[in-house]
């Protein structure tokens, strides 16, 4: 594939392959394994995307940090024994594309089918995410019915941003949402969310945008075809059980998550489409 000048395709030492964008707009990297995005710096700004330092980069091992695809289920699957946020965020995917538009890069990617365990996924269908860097990051993850039988799934784009200071961050625009926490609920979101404990809240009918005001500035987070998200911090006793996470390092991150799931579960009708896009940029 001809890749434009601003586009490199490496690896890491423990040899998992990754595209590696330097434009006049943005740096960016994403892993073909999990079609994981683990850095996002808009130029003359800071990463929007946090990775632990205890990240290893092993085969067959989702990155801890950047933007982990859930499919085709999030969270715990009501079969326990089956893998936690589905596969397709420890699988190889395929580089499909990558072209410029002005001075964006759009890269590509799908997963083969072929690798999709039939136990898990029985149905016919595609996956593809597509990144738009520029100045905002742009993430669709594309879900198609090539079957003659509708689906439902739950899926997610789990984001990891970072902040100086977890005790000093907060976030604005999920008042007046609905949540679920911890097999609790629903609750009505009050005010603006802030941390002091273990977060894990799972918001249904939420706007569209909020906003997460960090020490070090505003991320603007947006979804489309998306009314759940979810907030995640673990805090000190479920930091110390997580692979690749430093202990104190639940000080310095947070999760907010595109998502489709609960009555937000993604339904796919025979030979149509459904997009969850996500959209993210400092203020
Ligand atoms: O450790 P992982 O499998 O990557 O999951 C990390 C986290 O993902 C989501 O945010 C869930 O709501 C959490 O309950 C879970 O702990």
């Amino acid at each position: 594939m001809q890749l434009p000048n601003s586009v490199t395709l490496l690896e890491t030492a423990t040899g998992l392959s990754y595209i590696q964008v330097h434009s006049a707009l943005c740096q960016a990297k994403i892993f073909l394994q999990g079609a994981q995005l683990s850095e996002f710096i808009p130029t003359g700004q800071n990463n929007l995307i946090w990775v632990s330092g205890d990240e290893d980069y092993q085969p067959g091992k989702a990155i801890r940090g950047g933007i982990p695809i859930c499919w085709p289920w999030f969270g715990v699957h009501s079969d326990p024994t089956w893998p936690i946020h589905g596969v397709a965020r420890k699988l190889m995917w395929q580089l499909d594309a990558v072209r410029e538009e002005g001075e964006r890069v759009l890269v590509s990617l799908s997963l083969p089918m072929e690798l999709v365990d039939k136990t898990y996924w029985p149905h016919q269908s595609s996956l593809s995410v597509e990144f738009e860097l520029g100045t905002e990051l742009v993430v669709r993850l594309t879900n198609s019915n090539l079957g003659d039988t509708p689906f439902t799934l739950t899926q997610a784009l789990h984001t990891y941003f970072p902040t100086p200071d977890i005790t000093q961050t907060t976030v604005d625009g999920l008042q007046g949402a609905q949540f679920i926490e911890f097999d609790q609920g629903p609750f009505l979101q009050q005010d603006v969310v802030g941390f002091a404990r273990e977060t894990d809240m799972v918001y249904t009918e939420a706007a569209p945008e909020q906003r997460i005001h960090t020490p070090a500035g505003t991320i603007l987070v947006g979804r489309e075809n998306s009314s759940s998200c979810v907030l995640w911090n673990p805090w000190i006793d479920k930091a110390k059980r997580l692979t690749n996470f430093r202990d104190d390092e639940y000080q310095v991150m947070l999760c907010l998550e595109a998502t489709n799931v609960m009555q937000d579960s993604a339904t796919v009708a025979p030979g149509a489409s459904h997009t969850l896009t996500t959209r993210l940029r400092w203020l």
